[in-house]
């Protein structure tokens, strides 16, 4: 038995979801269909989520919010329609969505959780009631009756262990289940969603709980690739990739799959394929624990931007015990978690995400960096981007540091960090956002071209 989540764009469209059905109706085998809410149709075209979080901004900011409810409406019209539905669905959808946006405002993440979330429930819904149209026989189950429990984490939620045991009785269903992505409920029955792309989370779940032979995820490419495809021309496709490549690569960039949808397959060792719902024949890349092919060291390179550097000079830190610990501290006191700490003998640098800081957090965390650890220099650098390299065949591979510092050195441009990951699957370097694509470039050419991928 199968779980099968089909991403934004192979739901965002009438056209689309005809092909999902189709490839439903080709194997009895797909019970679980996790989807997403209507992606992207085109490149410039907006996400129904951006379209509701643009709906529940509006809505706080007491603006008008009709022209946007409709802008959300709409894509669901043009979807039902293409559908041949009648406005039953539709008219479902109106007051739901109407009903979330009079609800209280007092907590505003919850508001603004209910209503992106309506986004895949209402989708959920649409696609069922399509189903059933074309003689599938299939029902909309929703979070909360099934018991997919999470922690209470605005807009970053993860599962709880009762969830998997909730979820389990599933399986007794009759019929394809349609599932929503994106979102769970507290025990006390708040709504909250996961991160964004977090479809590919709940999927995740569900296989695990259900104990599914296979974990799919349809997407719109024929496979994921060594690099990203918008930077690299045709990369090479990967056939096979472990869950621990993928994880580190996910998280650095690779958007195809969510890096927090590995862990529960991983655990129960459950296989992922991402296929393309486009061209549902090919084979896809399997998610696998072990690898058969290990002839290149490397697998992978991904990248992404939006990185600060928090610089702490001090003669003598290497003497100081404790230091560290308290620069963390500080770091924990403001809510920030950091991804790299590269270090020498008197000073160290720590890697956050952009998007964690503003200008007052920064003065706070320099101004106690210069009293509390009497710091000789501290300062925050912005606009990196990190690129890693990854590949379970690194650690047996001499030089690679070398090739990789060479190549990039070609292009210009200046290494502001480098970090060698503990498990030694993947290095990363800090490099200047303005330099990110030709890097990539530089890199997948340095350990792909000509290469055969197996
Ligand atoms: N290394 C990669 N391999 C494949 N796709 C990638 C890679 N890096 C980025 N992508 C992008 O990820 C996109 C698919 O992810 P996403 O837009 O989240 O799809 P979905 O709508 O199915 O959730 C692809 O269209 C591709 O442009
Ligand atoms: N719709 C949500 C969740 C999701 O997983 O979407 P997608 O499958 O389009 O990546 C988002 O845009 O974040």
């Amino acid at each position: 038995m199968k779980v099968s989540k089909f991403g934004g764009t192979s739901v965002a469209s009438a056209i689309q979801i005809k092909k999902v059905a189709a490839i439903v109706k080709a194997d009895p085998s797909r019970k679980f269909i996790v989807v997403s809410a209507p992606g992207k149709r085109y490149d410039t075209d907006k996400k129904v989520t951006d379209l509701l979080i643009e709906l529940a901004i509006a809505a706080i900011h007491k603006e008008e919010v009709e022209e946007k409810l409709f802008k959300v409406l709409d894509r669901y019209k043009e979807i039902a329609q293409g559908l041949e539905l009648d406005d039953t669905i539709c008219n479902v959808i109106e007051e739901d969505l109407r009903s979330r946006i009079n609800k209280d405002q007092s907590i505003l993440e919850l508001f603004v959780d209910n209503i992106k979330a309506s986004g895949e429930d209402n989708n959920a819904k649409l696609i069922s009631a399509y189903f059933t149209s074309i003689g599938l026989d299939s029902q909309y189950v929703n979070p909360r009756t099934a018991g997919l429990l999470v922690n209470d984490l605005p807009e970053r939620a993860q599962a709880l262990p009762q969830a998997y045991d909730n979820l389990y009785a599933l399986k007794h269903l009759s019929g394809v289940v349609v599932f929503p992505g994106f979102f769970g409920f507290t025990p006390n029955g708040t709504l909250r969603t996961f991160d964004r792309g977090g479809s590919d989370i709940t999927g995740s779940i569900l296989a695990a709980a259900v104990k599914a032979d296979l974990y799919e995820n349809f997407t719109d490419v024929d496979s994921v690739f060594c690099a990203n495809p918008k930077v690299v021309n045709h990369p090479a496709e990967i056939e096979e990739i472990t869950y621990r490549e993928m994880r580190e690569l996910s998280y650095a960039g690779f958007s195809v799959f969510h890096d927090e949808a590995l862990m529960p397959v991983f655990k129960s060792g459950i296989p992922v394929c991402i296929k393309n719902t486009n061209n549902p024949s090919a084979p896809g890349t399997k998610i696998v624990a072990k690898r058969k092919n290990n002839k290149r060291p490397v697998t992978g390179i991904s990248a992404d931007n939006g990185f600060s550097i928090l610089y702490v000079s001090k003669y003598l830190m290497n003497r100081e015990i404790g230091f560290g610990r308290k620069l963390l501290q500080i770091l924990e006191e403001e809510h920030i978690s950091y991804e790299h700490t590269p270090s020498g003998l008197d000073d160290i640098s720590v890697i956050v995400r952009s998007h964690q800081l503003d200008p007052e957090k920064e003065a706070r965390i320099m101004s106690r960096v210069l009293n509390e650890l009497k710091a000789d220099d501290v300062h925050f650098r912005h606009h990196f981007s990190m690129i890693v390299i990854v590949g379970e065949g690194m650690n047996n591979s001499t030089g690679l540091a070398a090739r990789a510092a060479s190549a990039i050195a070609n292009t210009g441009a200046n290494i502001e960090m480098i970090n060698q990951g503990s498990s030694e699957v993947s290095l990363s370097f800090g490099v200047q956002e303005s330099s990110e694509n030709k890097i990539l470039r530089a890199l997948y050419n340095e350990f792909f071209s000509a290469v055969t991928v197996g």
